[in-house]
């Protein structure tokens, strides 16, 4: 069994449309496992149901029908051993970049003592030591993104879901936090499942990629790049990276399944 399994997931929204009430059909029996210490992409066009998979997992979204579980146990709505990177970081403007990366332990219950040396620790992981008392507007784009996945590592969860961390981020920056991702992932050997529409992220960063359309599983596709992956430039250059990258684009613009459709 996965650390993270999805089996035969559905999620259906309510919707009116012109005042009639419809349902829009999010996933449809989507099913795969993540094992423990493995980093997982999910890529698909937009609408394909990558974030609802993610915020189900998570436990901010119930599925309609099927099941989710995290080291054998069923999701039944947020918990500490889960933590979430969403696409902007979200912090409290009130709040300096350590005292975001409290709130959470603070919610977590734990002594003052031991807060403080966490937050100390993930804000110096992440490499905004300098910074930690800044507040939010006066940190970059990139440096709230580092809070954020400081504020999510910090509960020290057991799996840490992304839903398209560096998407808003400029090239070089989001070259760099992949890195840092990589090499937090080495060191913390956490399992990571993350959202992204960048095929090269996908690759870089995965060991398997999932490929959805239309709210369905297409393919699973392993990356058998080795690991550390820190040298870009040889990892980039590598055949099986661009073999990789030419699969998962293959992936996606195949014409639909007959089961695809029946959705
Ligand atoms: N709260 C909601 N109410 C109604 N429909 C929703 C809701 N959330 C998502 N949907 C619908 O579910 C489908 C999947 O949305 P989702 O955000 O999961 O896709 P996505 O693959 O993450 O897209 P993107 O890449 O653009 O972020 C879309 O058709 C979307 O309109």
């Amino acid at each position: 069994m996965g650390h993270v399994e999805l089996l035969n997931v559905s999620k259906t929204f309510p919707l009116k449309v012109k005042g009639v009430q419809r349902h829009a059909r999010a996933l449809d029996n989507l099913s795969f496992s993540v094992n423990k210490g493995e980093i997982v992409a999910l890529a698909g066009p937009s609408g394909c149901g990558k974030t609802t998979a993610l915020r189900i997992i998570m436990g901010l979204e119930s599925a309609s029908s099927g099941s989710v579980t995290v080291a054998g146990r069923q999701i039944n709505g947020c918990g500490f051993d889960r933590g979430m990177v969403f696409q902007h970081a979200e912090l409290l403007p009130w709040r300096s970049a350590v005292e975001n990366i409290k709130f959470g332990l603070e919610m977590k219950n734990l002594a003052q003592k031991e807060i403080d040396e966490r937050a100390e620790r993930f804000i110096n992981l992440v490499g905004l030591g300098h910074a930690k008392d800044h507040r939010p507007h006066q940190l970059s784009g990139g440096m709230k993104q580092r809070v954020g996945i400081a504020r999510a590592l910090a509960i020290d969860p057991e799996v840490l879901l992304m839903d398209e961390p560096f998407g808003a981020l400029d090239s070089q920056t989001r070259e760099t936090l992949q890195m840092e991702l990589l090499d937090i992932h080495q060191r913390t050997e956490k399992t990571i499942i993350f959202v992204t529409h960048d095929l090269d992220e996908a690759v870089l960063l995965a060991d398997r990629v999932v490929v959805m359309v239309g709210g369905h599983l297409r393919e699973i596709i392993p990356v058998e790049l080795e690991r550390p992956r820190s040298d870009m430039r040889r990892i980039r250059s590598a055949s099986e990276f661009t073999r990789k990258r030419t699969m998962i684009w293959e992936a996606l613009h195949e014409p639909a399944k007959p089961h695809e459709l029946a959705a």
